[in-house]
């Protein structure tokens, strides 16, 4: 007979177990977070009758060091729930992660009666600072569970646990840097424990608060004290919006500098941030709800030649019969991406559209980047080096602080001419968000910190997606073809698309769906929860634990997508194939999914549409577009154009010596004759530019280092995995797209009736070639 159980002074209420069999994958359900049941009241109710297989409470996961008591006290000094004692009862090895909680002996003040053992965990046990198992044999303190104990034998991991990990359905489910499944870790349990800087998982009760993470850094996604997030204006929450910033629980007093207005914007991810809508969403300005649109005359107007357009002039190569200089480098694209959010948040276009972009905008845009590159660094690094090497810490701070100067540069400005306005008695505008929120009476402090944050979350999100699905219209030449003919289907030759007519665009919007499939522009997505387990499909995630989505890796699971690797837009329109609805979460999903999601696939399509347009021939004024004499139709035109060095190592042997095999696009057969890798011929089979794209080189570019070719689009080569490395443009171009395009009767090349340096295909295919798109 097993005595009553004596109540541990260290122990916490006893929870029931998960079930793993109860719920199926998160991957093959949607991953619903539930809270974890609620253990039974050990007050209330009598002890269990069958063993728990899981009894983790005992789980913990610091080693009773000097140091982690002295942190202890320190948190039990800040008023944080810190058990009286620190229970060394048992060391956790986290390693891989997820691993369930490994069974023990007994929670302290139960006994196993189910499995025969009579284990009891005596309330000395604890209260003498170290596991005694009064039945049982105990190996080495930092070692410690019951594979070990010979009185109940049934508690080694693997025998007494289900099945773990449950399947590998998981992978893309991962705490704390690991895929379930991974194999253990090599190291000794003790320096495992010891050395990790993250250790968690395992245990739901996690005795010892947030996770760590290292002093000065950037705090975890998630972390109610981390960078500044919109909060009043985009989503009322009902919260006074001066309410201070909540402690970081991830850092103690810093050490580093911070960014000033990091510290001084409350922030959306606030504590009462759950009671934002559960459908984010930004309001999107009238005026952005179409592409850059220069006002234009009336089709059919006479045209004033002669008259000085008061738009802005065109551009060198715009002007019919300016001599066309070949160049190896084509004039960059505006930035379009700071012109739509501008346009949202202040009405105005930061003067991306012009022929000169002003210097202060260029240097935010590369503030951007810079403080993204540096988020990186200044994560890894430890802190101890940051004393060594300011610099990178600096530069991040440096970064932070001039972009929001620039964007509080731009509130004030509309802020100002709001101000002017109302003292002239003039009505208030409401033309952006700024406006809108000066009229709510958002403090100052609120919008600056929340304006800078949509301004840069508007940037390199939208044109690292553009240049991604531009690339991969480029090396799918029969994507590009379907796509034109849907644009020109949907608006009929020679029309800015309008935001209507999107709706008659599948496949654009499925190629922007199948791009940020391949290459979400946010790798990651995290979570913590802080106060409660919650339960994940198979996995019970105790509370406080980072957990992290890998975008990357689910939107590429091939059990879910065919040909995971592959471009394949089409498989988004198959309405048979239903994708798993959260196989592909490029902007998150809930609450705090992207706010500005709608916004960004707006931006994406109109400019995507507006590059399939039909081709208009050149006309010598913007204002008033000429109807040409002759009728000229399109074609797709994205191609590659080299820009820069080649950074990229060769993947696959060059085509001069053998063929092209990479996975992502099918073997293609090269002929034994060396590729042309000169100008192209003026073969009308092959549509060929007349400005060259390539420099005349004189052996195979994928070879020797320094020769131009594909501009990078803008996510960090460090990401991509081998087989990623784009192929050479010249490849791409010459090779692949041979097979690909049908071929074209030769017919002899009419000239152009507005420049002398384009010509006509007048063959049935309708062509026309030449120019530099
Ligand atoms: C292709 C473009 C974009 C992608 C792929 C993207 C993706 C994401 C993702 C994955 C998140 C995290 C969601 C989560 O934690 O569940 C996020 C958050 C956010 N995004 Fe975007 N985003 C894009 C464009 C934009 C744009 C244009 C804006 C600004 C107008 C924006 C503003 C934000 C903000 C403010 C958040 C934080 C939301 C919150 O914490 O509640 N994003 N975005």
């Amino acid at each position: 007979m097993l005595s009553p159980p004596t109540p541990c002074p260290a122990s916490r209420p006893y929870k029931q177990p998960l079930d793993p069999k109860a719920a199926p994958s998160p991957m093959l359900s949607p991953p619903t977070l539930k809270a974890a049941p609620q253990p039974p009241d050990p007050t209330s109710s009598p002890p269990p009758s069958r063993a728990p297989p899981w009894p983790h409470e005992r789980a913990v996961w610091h080693l009773p060091s000097r140091r982690h008591r002295g942190r202890a006290r320190a948190r039990r000094a800040a008023g944080a729930d810190v058990p009286a004692r620190h229970p060394m009862c048992v060391c956790l090895c986290v390693c891989p992660p997820l691993t369930p909680p490994i069974p023990f002996c007994a929670p302290p003040g139960r006994a196993r009666s189910g499995s025969g053992c009579a284990a009891s965990w005596g309330a000395s046990c604890c209260a003498r600072g170290r596991p005694k198992c009064t039945r049982g044999r105990w190996g080495p303190w930092w070692a410690t569970w019951c594979s070990a104990c010979s009185t109940c034998g049934t508690a080694t991991p693997s025998s007494s646990s289900p099945t773990w990990p449950p399947s590998s359905t998981n992978s893309a489910w991962k705490v704390r840097g690991g895929l379930p499944g991974c194999p253990p870790c090599p190291l000794p349990k003790f320096w495992c424990l010891a050395l990790s800087p993250q250790r968690s998982v395992g245990s739901p009760n996690v005795p010892w608060g947030p996770l760590p993470s290292p002093q000065g850094l950037p705090c975890p996604p998630g972390c109610p004290s981390s960078t500044p997030r919109p909060q009043g204006l985009l989503r009322p929450l009902g919260v006074p919006s001066g309410a201070p910033r909540p402690p970081c629980p991830h850092h103690g007093p810093r050490a580093l500098r911070i960014p000033r207005v990091l510290i001084a914007s409350p922030g959306l991810l606030c504590p009462q941030g759950s009671h934002v809508p559960s459908t984010p969403s930004i309001p999107i300005a009238p005026q952005v709800s179409g592409a850059p649109q220069i006002p234009r005359a009336p089709r059919g107007s006479p045209c004033p030649r002669g008259s000085p357009c008061p738009q802005d002039s065109p551009r060198p190569r715009d002007v019919p019969g300016a001599p066309r200089v070949p160049t190896s480098q084509p004039p960059p694209p505006p930035p379009l991406s700071p012109a739509g959010i501008s346009s949202v948040l202040f009405a105005s276009r930061l003067g991306c559209l012009r022929q000169e972009v002003p210097r202060d905008t260029e240097a935010f845009i590369r503030a951007i980047g810079t403080m993204f590159g540096m988020t990186l660094l200044t994560m890894a690094m430890p802190k101890a080096l940051h004393r060594l090497f300011p610099k990178p810490w600096r530069t991040f701070c440096e970064a932070w602080d001039f972009m929001f100067a620039f964007a509080k540069r731009h509130v004030d400005r509309r802020v100002a001419g709001a101000a002017g306005r109302m003292s002239r008695g003039e009505p208030l505008e409401q033309r952006c968000l700024t406006d809108q929120l000066v009229r709510e009476e958002v403090p100052m402090r609120d919008i600056y910190g929340n304006v800078t944050e949509l301004l840069l979350a508007g940037v390199d999100t939208i044109s690292s997606t553009l240049s991604w699905s531009l690339y991969e219209l480029s090396r799918h030449p029969g994507v590009q073809a379907a796509l034109h003919q849907e644009v020109v289907a949907a608006l009929g030759p020679g029309h800015d698309p309008p935001v209507a007519a999107l709706a008659r665009m599948p496949l654009l919007k499925a190629v922007v769906k199948e791009t940020l499939r391949l290459y979400p522009v946010i790798p990651s997505n995290a979570r913590v929860v802080p106060d409660r387990d919650i339960r994940v499909g198979e996995y019970l995630v105790p509370k406080k634990t980072l957990i992290t989505l890998c975008h990357y890796a689910a939107s590429r699971d091939g059990r879910f997508f065919a040909a995971p690797d592959a471009f394949v837009p089409e498989r988004w329109l198959r309405r048979g194939a239903a994708h798993h609805p959260y196989a592909s979460l490029p902007f998150g999903v809930g609450k705090r999914s992207c706010v500005g999601r709608r916004l960004a696939e707006l931006e994406i399509h109109m400019a995507l549409a507006q590059v399939g347009v039909p081709v208009a021939p050149p006309s010598p004024c913007h204002l008033h577009p000429c109807s040409p004499s002759v009728p000229v139709s399109s074609c797709p035109r994205i191609h590659h154009v080299p820009v820069s060095p080649c950074p990229l190592r060769p993947f696959h042997p060059c085509p001069r010596i053998s063929s092209v095999s990479s996975p992502l696009r099918p073997h293609v057969p090269v002929p034994s004759a060396p590729v042309s890798l000169s100008p192209p011929s003026p073969c009308p089979r092959v549509p060929v530019p007349s400005v060259p794209m390539f420099p005349s080189v004189p052996v195979c570019p994928l070879r020797p280092r320094g020769l131009p070719t594909l501009s990078s689009p803008s996510i960090p080569r460090s990401l991509w995995p081998l087989h990623l490395s784009p192929p050479c443009p010249f490849h791409v171009l010459h090779v692949p797209s041979v097979p690909m395009s049908p071929p074209c009767p030769p017919s002899a090349p009419t000239p152009h009736p507005l420049s002398p340096h384009r010509s006509c295909c007048t063959s049935r295919c309708g062509r026309s070639r030449g120019g530099p798109r």
